[in-house]
């Protein structure tokens, strides 16, 4: 259901048809300062209208086709509530079928750019241009709109499209062929922004400040006098999330950090002193480095390690909460990426590709209730909150890390000779990174440390050594990513020092997989 942040705030309902880029539109909005909340077409019947109260709705894209059999609608009430709605691509379609208009298959589908002339004035182009104005768009559709309901007129058209984009000032309703949440549509969030603020009235007052009062209050309300634990991995969800809720309760919180001697180097130095002495935040530091090698020793099977180091997680997290005098509540970082409930028209099950360790199993089998205060938020989102709470930039722009760690980053078995050598390498690709002023346009880097060994020469000495994989993407979510286009000066400068600096590595490739086919880590 809703969430309660939102009654503080202007909020807009985002109605999901199951477009790949429904997220876009939550994400365009909320730049602008504008509260919004995605829920499935299904999900929305009158009475959730009613209690969530939008100020305008979004409908967005999706694969279905409007003339097709049994598919989705929107809720016709979104209609009479006498909010502005806006249709994207699908919801264009349904929007026009729902009112008295039609849909039908277009002769010339458009996939990609397009570009659009403004052939009528309105609020929802201002700024844009006027009347002959042409704007690049991007579109994905097969199916057009050929017929308009009472009320309507077209305000864009293309060749393929004579209604790539559509008016009823009086009720405001617009509808729009292309994909205005999309980077490929230059001036979308300028034409989203009219719908939110122009059209709708919206002030924008949706701000990180504003947020993190409002959830310290309501951490307050849940937790009331309990005792709340926090595992803490030094990574910007869990180090937000823990500040936040310290500001909320103090000491009321502990939280756990794992040093699994599969961290990077310096890191757990790192959290223990950001946390204990600048934050004055109580902190349990478990070092349970030679728990964890010899859980793993000769274990060579991705999953095999991956679950291993998820149940020693929960473990500790057990002991240490015990240890702490038990605990009532659970801290985790889950953003609302995590939280969107996707409508999937495919049906069927899905594959697991990996069991990501998560301390989602816990609270079952530990007895305890979960405090998520970032379920709201996105990644930056969670960034901006970490600057507005004071964490120091080194930890708000981390690059996220796996919670297995190295283990997924040394194929074949772990030891800690291998994580040596890998943290050791690691160190060094990441400061040529910094160095060279890229930190900051990569998602995400590391090294990878592979089971091979080559034959080289160093020093006119024969050398058989192992090989070291460079891995740099660029993401958004993580869910897909391109590898990094790094130059040649780069890679070599890099390899050299690696592999003069580092013993047992002589040979350092640079992967080039994107995600798809590829995942982010190679276990
Ligand atoms: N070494 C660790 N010690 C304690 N808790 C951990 C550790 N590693 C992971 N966790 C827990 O698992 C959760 C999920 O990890 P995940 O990596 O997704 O998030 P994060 O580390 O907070 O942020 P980031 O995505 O930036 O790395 C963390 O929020 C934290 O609660
Ligand atoms: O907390 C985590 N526990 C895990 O088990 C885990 N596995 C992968 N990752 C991180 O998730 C992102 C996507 O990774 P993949 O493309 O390799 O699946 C990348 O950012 C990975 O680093 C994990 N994070
Ligand atoms: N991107 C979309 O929303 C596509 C809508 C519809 N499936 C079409 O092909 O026209
Ligand atoms: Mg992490």
């Amino acid at each position: 259901m809703t969430t309660d942040i939102h009654k503080h705030h202007e909020r807009v309902l985002v109605i999901d048809f199951g477009s790949q880029v429904t997220q876009l539109i939550a994400r365009r909005l909320r730049e602008s300062g504008v509260y919004c909340e995605i829920h499935p077409f299904n999900n929305v019947d009158e009475d959730f209208l009613a209690e969530f109260g939008p100020a305008a709705v979004i409908l967005s894209g999706g694969p279905a086709s409007v003339h097709g059999e049994g598919t989705p609608r929107a809720p016709q009430r979104v209609f009479e509530i006498g909010v502005p709605v806006l249709g994207i691509c699908y919801g264009e379609q349904t929007m026009v079928a729902q009112l008295g208009g039609s849909v039908e298959p277009a002769i010339e589908r458009e996939f990609g750019r397009a570009d659009i002339e403004i052939v009528a004035e309105s609020p929802l182009f201002d700024g844009v241009g006027g009347v002959g104005h042409e704007e690049r768009v991007w579109m994905s559709h097969g199916d057009r709109v050929n017929a308009l309901p009472q009320g309507f007129h077209p305000i864009a058209a293309t060749r393929h499209a004579p209604f790539a984009a559509i008016a009823d000032e009086g009720r405001r309703f617009y509808g729009v062929q292309f994909h205005p949440e999309v980077m490929n549509t230059p001036r979308g969030a300028v034409i989203l922004r009219n719908f939110t603020h122009r059209i709708a009235g919206l002030k924008g007052d949706w701000t990180m400040a504003a947020f993190k009062d409002e959830a310290i209050a309501k951490i307050r309300d849940q937790v009331g006098d309990g005792r709340v634990i926090c595992g803490l991995s030094g990574g910007v969800d869990s180090s937000v999330a823990a500040v936040l809720i310290h500001e909320a309760i103090g000491d009321q919180l502990t939280c756990v950090f794992v040093d699994t001697g599969l961290m990077r180097e310096g890191e757990a130095e790192q959290v223990v002193s950001l946390f204990r002495e600048h934050y004055n935040i109580p902190l349990v530091a478990a070092d349970e480095e030679d728990r964890f090698l010899t859980a793993l020793a000769g274990v060579d099977d991705p999953e095999k390690k991956r679950k291993i180091i998820g149940g020693l997680f929960i473990d500790v997290f057990e002991e240490k909460a015990k240890a702490a005098g038990g605990a009532d509540f659970l801290a985790q970082g889950t953003l609302y990426p995590d939280v969107i409930e996707s409508v999937s028209f495919a049906g069927g099950p899905s594959v697991t590709i990996k069991s990501h360790h998560n301390v989602g199993g816990l609270p079952e089998r530990m007895n305890m209730n979960l405090v998520e205060p970032l379920r709201e938020l996105f990644k930056d989102e969670v960034r901006d909150l970490g600057r507005e709470l004071g964490l120091p930039e080194s930890f708000v722009g981390r690059h996220p890390f796996p919670g297995p760690g190295l283990a997924i980053r040394i194929p074949g078995a772990v030891t800690k000779d291998k994580a040596d050598t890998l943290r050791h390498a690691d160190r060094i690709y990441i400061e040529e990174i910094r160095n060279a002023g890229l930190y900051d346009s990569i998602w995400q880097a590391f090294c990878v440390l592979l089971p091979v060994q080559t034959v080289g020469v160093m020093g006119d000495t024969r050398t058989y050594d192992h090989v070291l994989a460079l891995r740099a993407v660029t993401s958004v979510d993580g869910m897909t990513a391109d590898y990094f286009p790094f130059d040649h000066d780069f890679l070599g400068r890099t390899a050299t020092r690696i592999i003069n600096a580092v013993r047992g590595v002589n040979r350092v490739v640079y992967d080039v997989t994107s995600k798809p086919p590829g995942t982010i880590e190679w276990e």
